[in-house]
């Protein structure tokens, strides 16, 4: 049925005797007396066979966003990543201003310079569709929540460091369907997120874009009083469509003056307006701007515009050529810093979690929560490093297939990573202070312990000594008993014999369904049973016995060793010298 409406669904666009109709999954267009058929499918949701956009967060009821913890950790966790130093690039601001058309651009030139490439000019051919994070014309909203681009692209700057970049597509702010706080939410989570903000501007700089900004210098003030450091690092501002370039020519150095212009601070400004711009140059390390020409008619208002480079004005590629290797260049870098630290992927999936936490509630969060979220994420992540050096420097020692080795020396083992694993704890710097990183300490040392303990068992289950206690038992009980049954037919005992028949039976039993538990993995709990039976008797009854022949044996191996050195002992009791 629903698919029933789908196909009932038309839209039909005209622009400059072009027509546009759109019947279910398909396109109809009447360009130049042709008829061209497209399929939208794959410009709606890409084919999964490559890299796409993935949703990390989405829009749920009641004005809520929701982090996909599954998705994100795929994208971040893996192993070729999950430890280097990340660069977040995210582009934020107004919806239907081409920031998703944009990242497009970005992503040509990341594939043609860390991904697979080929050669060439990275802005690609003439006549190739634009794909990547989902853009399309029109007046209504098309991306929702926060996207990552599915390719974690790697590279080594400049001074050897190897990080791995990650690219973020925004939903965009002030469409009919958001709130005002679904727009700061967006806004903040990716500001904080990210190592470099690029903030699409339409035309020009206003005093209302910079406010925008102001929603969270307040967090910025209070991260610097408590790191020292500045909070943010690169604030790209970028203005499309520029018409002015006899006042400032397009791109960076034109940027620059407007900045210069919109940023400065003068004694006759109001006292509010000289604030923000002091809190907003003090919580980025880095602040600029680029002037975008527009990209002519065909992009901005033709239906059947599909990104090919043929459509745009060459001014606006000539831009692209700029803007783009500014930003994403080894040289143009920035790696994410959190308190003055480098954040690795496995990291950043932490800060995720903790600053979605705080977007949780009704209210947009105060700045103090904002930092409080940030010192419960700095002890998270120095949490999960100490963790990670625990369980890496334990598995060299006792891992998977590494031999048995002696509990006590097991131990010691323990206590040396453990307290080097507590040093890398340590020595993170953590906002909050000792107070708030004592918590986190012992409930890290209370963790290690046990996960000593699943080490030390998996240890103790490779001394194939121990493991080979249960089957020797019960088969020592069943030998026992035949023996026993033996001697007591032969003696006439024949209800004895019969009853130790039937021990010796029931232990051959156990012995059997212990194998096929063992060999199967099914009734685990039985097997549990036997084994704590086994060990029961070994314990209680098999161990003191045998210990009880072995002195006696060793005793009398003493005494007969003895009396061959003194030769047999005399009628009073004295050893003839031999
Ligand atoms: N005027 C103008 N239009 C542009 C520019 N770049 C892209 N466009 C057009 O803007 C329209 C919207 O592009 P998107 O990339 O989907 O815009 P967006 O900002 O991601 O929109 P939302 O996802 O709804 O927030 C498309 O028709 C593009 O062709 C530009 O620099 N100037
Ligand atoms: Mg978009």
């Amino acid at each position: 049925m629903a698919e029933f409406d789908e196909h009932k669904h038309r839209e039909t666009n005209s622009l400059e005797g072009e027509e546009q109709a759109v019947v279910g999954k398909l396109s109809l267009r009447f360009q130049a007396n042709d008829i061209v058929i497209e399929d939208l499918t794959e410009k709606e949701s890409p084919s999964r066979s490559g890299p796409y956009g993935v949703q990390i967060v989405n829009t749920g009821p009641d004005h809520t966003f929701v982090l996909d913890e599954d998705a994100l950790a795929d994208l971040l966790l893996k192993d070729d990543v999950k430890d280097r130093a990340v660069v977040v690039i995210s582009v934020v601001g107004a919806f239907r201003k081409g920031k998703s058309f944009l990242l497009d651009f970005f992503l040509r030139y990341m594939q043609h310079k860390y991904g697979s490439g080929g050669g060439g000019d990275w802005l690609g051919s003439e006549d190739a569709p634009l794909r990547g994070f989902s853009w399309r014309g029109g007046s209504e909203r098309d991306t929702t929540g926060i996207l990552m681009w599915s390719e974690v692209f790697k590279t080594t700057l400049e001074n050897g460091e190897k990080v791995a970049i990650v690219l973020l597509d925004t939903q965009g702010a002030f469409d009919s369907e958001s709130t005002v706080r679904d727009n700061a939410t967006v806004f903040a989570l990716s500001t904080m997120l990210s190592s470099t903000q690029i903030y699409n501007l339409s035309q020009n700089i206003q005093e209302d874009d910079l406010q925008h900004l102001q929603l969270f210098t307040e967090y910025g003030r209070l991260a610097l009083e408590a790191s020292g450091t500045t909070p943010f690092q690169r604030l790209q501002f970028l203005v499309r469509d520029w018409s002015f370039p006899y006042e400032a020519p397009y791109g960076a150095e034109g940027g620059r003056e407007i900045l210069q212009r919109r940023l400065k601070t003068s004694d006759n400004k109001h006292r509010e307006l000289q604030s923000l711009r002091q809190h907003i140059t003090s919580c980025f390390s880095e602040i600029a701007c680029f002037l975008m020409p527009h990209p002519g008619l065909r992009v901005a208002t033709s239906p059947a515009f599909d990104g090919r480079l043929q459509d745009i004005e060459p001014e606006f590629k000539r831009s692209l050529q700029q803007l783009v290797p500014m930003l994403l260049s080894p040289q143009a870098l920035v790696p994410k810093l959190i308190n003055g630290q480098k954040v690795t992927c496995r990291d950043l999936l932490q800060y995720f979690k903790s600053y979605m936490n705080i977007y949780k509630g009704n209210e947009l969060p105060e700045p103090k929560s904002m930092l409080a979220a940030t010192a419960e994420a700095n002890n998270l992540t120095a949490v999960a490093e100490a963790k990670e050096v625990y369980t890496r420097l334990m598995e060299e020692i006792c891992g998977g297939a590494k031999p048995y080795l002696q509990s006590a020396m097991l131990e010691a083992e323990h206590h040396r990573v453990r307290d080097k694993a507590l040093h890398a704890f340590q020595s993170k710097r953590k906002m909050g202070g000792d107070v708030i990183s004592e918590g986190y300490c012992k409930q890290l040392t209370q963790d290690l312990e046990e996960q000593f303990a699943q080490f030390a068992a998996h240890n103790e289950s490779k001394n194939i000594f121990k493991a080979a206690r249960t089957p020797s038992v019960y088969f020592t009980i069943a030998m026992v008993f035949y023996v026993l049954s033996g001697a007591c037919a032969l003696l006439g005992l024949y209800a004895l014999a019969n009853l130790c028949n039937m021990a010796m039976f029931v232990a051959l039993l156990t012995l059997v369904l212990w194998a096929y538990i063992r060999y199967s993995g099914e009734m685990r709990e039985l097997g549990v049973t036997i084994d704590d039976a086994a060990n029961m008797l070994w314990d209680n009854v098999m161990k003191p016995m045998y210990q009880a022949c072995l002195e006696k044996s060793l005793e009398h191996a003493a005494a007969a060793a003895a009396e061959r050195a003194l030769g047999p002992p005399t009628a009073n009791g004295k050893h003839k010298q031999l």
